[in-house]
């Protein structure tokens, strides 16, 4: 028997479209990204899934977009647990500075490796191993006894905390995280084993 877990990340957000460094800022939803949390819901909808536990981050961007999906689903009853670890990676500095501008402040290089590698943190923030330090414990303390006790379970949350996860759950080694990049409001379809290995993975992008 397969238990599913759903992880997905927050529709666009108000600094996503400004093109702004978020990270535990706390910006809503675009209309856009509203538009893609319903989506989410209609895609996860069709698979039939009935969930019996949902995660999401303190952030309300994350928060709204999970609301939104379970609204789709007409499962507004399951308990929605929040939690600091699911939150996005901290950007330090970073933070509120817009995308474009660093790049022109520190090259191109630079700040791909700030955003996507594996152990090289933003000035004063984290990096992707830190934001990892702890959503695995969460993942492990947390998320994974609720799936392997047979709930389907959903997570929403954000770009660089799900990479995290997702990293553990692929077994990408720190090289191969680089190119992995999650859309806005894309639910990915886990179903696990009872070891708590991958069976199947569906990135229901369309
Ligand atoms: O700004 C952020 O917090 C994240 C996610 O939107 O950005 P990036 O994709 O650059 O890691």
């Amino acid at each position: 028997m397969t238990r599913t877990l759903v992880l997905v990340r927050h529709g666009q957000s108000e600094w996503n479209l400004k093109n702004l460094f978020t990270g535990w800022k706390d910006p809503d939803l675009t209309e856009k990204g509203e538009e893609e949390a319903h989506l989410a819901g209609k895609r996860l909808k069709k698979y039939g899934l009935h969930f019996g536990t949902a995660f999401t981050s303190e952030l309300f961007r994350a928060q709204r977009t999970l609301s939104i999906i379970m609204n789709e689903l007409d499962q507004t009853h399951v308990p929605v647990i929040r939690n600091i670890a699911l939150n996005e990676r901290d950007y330090g500095d970073l933070t509120g500075l817009n995308k474009d501008d660093a790049r022109a402040k520190w090259g191109e290089e630079q700040v791909h490796v700030w955003r996507r590698s594996y152990d090289i943190a933003p000035p004063g923030g984290e990096s992707l191993r830190d934001t990892g330090a702890r959503v695995w414990p969460y993942y492990i303390h947390h998320i994974l006894p609720k799936v392997l006790s047979g709930d389907n379970v959903i997570v929403a949350a954000h770009g660089n905390s799900l990479r995290a996860l997702i990293m553990a759950l692929d077994g990408l080694s720190p090289d191969e995280i680089v190119a992995q990049e999650l859309g806005t409001g894309v639910p990915i379809v886990y179903r696990l084993n009872g070891d708590s290995t991958v069976a199947e993975k569906t990135v229901l992008s369309s």
